[in-house]
């Protein structure tokens, strides 16, 4: 049977990483998918680098239009990134009636309804597996493998780049920006490394596990946005002190009231499988009404590991490009017709327990006031610390573990606290979850 014709869009980390892996592994792919799987054609700005990864064996353009309207192509890899170019070129790729892989979260949590209807209406599948905690099949388990279930939450280390950086700095007590530099030398960053450390990133993959798992379309901008550049080396010791970790986690959870959608650094229990994930790897688990907790971890970000699920993408839409398309598996995992509009809830709204860290005057009843404000609020206290003052220091931190209480009831209370004449400063505030 004739090969499958690949155009690849952009052939920097990833790309070329799909290029390499798909040579290499050419025969053995062949074998699974029913026939050759070739990449024909590549664009990239840079062609003169383009032309040297590929050894001169493809055509190489700067134009990536070249590629998305030569009618050869059957499926286009865009592995540019970003919102702008990269989403224009999909859309051209798909009315030009081609499949399209893509390892673009941004894209695919910002412009994923559009460009899923685009799909739709010319019968063409867009494949997103590398997109969500890279080479980990995370999309094929939650729209596949779990499809029995109901599933009722996710809790997930989906960006590399931050744990990295989480866990050099407590290991090795490196500085953050060191080790930001070498998750960027290592290929694990975005092209905006801010999207990483402000939690945008694992923003864009949760948002997309979210409409997989609860039937919603990709809904980015309803999503609670929390990176680590706030995060302190002062909280990351006092929470291993109480037998946990700091991990900056997406939860997306289904409750009566609506669809949690969050990231931010959270306290999780130092025993658990997913707190001690460590360096670039990144871990998900999904819990389903009838299979239970499931944790499925492996690395999320660099060349090869991300070209194994673009390459996986690449197979599936080779076995199921004849398929009747009422056949194929459904973008977001429902029918279209069948998506529901449960709210997103916000911060405000969510439920989970709470670390609190103030720093106050070593003085008799400043616990006794604090306690009582939580107490007014309904919070109750599930553990506390309180440090001894510093030799010729009349000022000490406490901090306490909340049992589970709304944001809005923690809000009430921070901002009360903050108010007491003993308490210097702002109190910090970071999630816990028990994860169970
Ligand atoms: N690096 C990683 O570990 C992972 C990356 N991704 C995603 O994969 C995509 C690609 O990421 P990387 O390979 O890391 O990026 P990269 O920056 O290494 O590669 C992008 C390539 O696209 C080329 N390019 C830029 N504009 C172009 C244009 N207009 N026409 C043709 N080529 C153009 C650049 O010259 C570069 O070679 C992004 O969407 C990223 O979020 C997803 C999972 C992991
Ligand atoms: N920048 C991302 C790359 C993979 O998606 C990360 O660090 O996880
Ligand atoms: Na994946």
């Amino acid at each position: 049977m004739k090969s499958i014709k690949v155009g690849l869009l952009g052939i920097g980390t990833v790309g070329s990483g799909t290029f390499n892996v798909l040579k290499r592994n050419q025969q053995e792919i062949a074998a699974r998918a029913g026939r050759g799987i070739e990449i024909t054609m590549v664009a990239d700005l840079n062609t003169e680098r383009a032309k040297e990864l590929t050894n001169n064996e493809v055509e190489v353009v700067s134009d990536a239009n070249l590629v998305v309207n030569n009618p050869d192509i059957d499926i286009v890899i865009e592995l540019i990134g970003g919102y702008g170019i990269a989403k224009d070129l999909v859309l051209k790729a798909i009315a030009n009636g081609k499949h399209v892989v893509t390892a673009n979260k941004a894209l695919i949590a910002t412009h994923g309804n559009e460009i899923f209807k685009a799909a739709q209406e010319k019968n063409v599948m867009v494949a997103f597996e590398a997109a969500v905690a890279g080479g980990i099949p995370i999309i094929k388990a939650l729209r596949e493998g779990l499809t029995a279930n109901s599933i009722e939450w996710i809790a997930g280390i989906i960006n590399g780049t931050t744990n990295f950086i989480l866990s050099e700095m407590r290991d090795k007590g490196l500085d953050f920006d060191i080790v930001l530099k070498e998750a960027q030398r290592l290929g694990y960053a975005e092209a905006d490394p801010t999207f990483d450390i402000e939690g945008v990133d694992a923003a864009h993959k949760l948002t997309i596990m979210a409409s997989i798992a609860f039937g919603i379309p990709v809904q980015f901008d309803k999503a609670h946005v929390e990176g680590i550049t706030k995060l302190q080396a002062t909280d990351i010791r006092y929470a291993e002190q109480l037998g946990y970790r700091i991990k900056l986690l997406g939860i997306t959870k289904r409750t009566d009231a609506g669809i949690e959608l969050r990231v931010h650094p959270t306290l999780i229990p130092a025993s658990r499988l997913i707190a001690n994930v460590e360096g670039a790897m990144n871990a998900v688990l999904v819990r389903g009404d009838a299979v239970g907790e499931t944790l499925y971890y492996g690395k999320g970000a660099g060349a090869e590991p991300t070209a194994s699920a673009v390459i996986a993408d690449l197979v599936d839409i080779t076995r199921l490009a004849t398929a009747d398309p009422e056949h194929r598996v459904p973008h977001l995992a429902f029918q279209p017709d069948a998506m529901a509009d449960t709210k997103i809830l916000p911060m405000a709204e969510i439920t989970t327990s709470y670390y609190l860290r103030m720093h106050v005057t070593d003085q008799a009843g400043v616990l006794a006031d604090v306690t009582r404000i939580l107490a007014d609020s309904s919070i109750s206290i599930d553990a506390m610390l309180q440090k001894e003052p510093a030799d010729g220091e009349t000022q000490t931190d406490i901090i306490m573990l909340t049992h589970k209480t709304q944001e809005k009831n923690v809000e009430t209370a921070i901002a009360k606290i903050e108010n007491l004449a003993t308490v210097v400063g702002k109190v910090t505030k970071i999630r816990l979850e028990e994860l169970n």
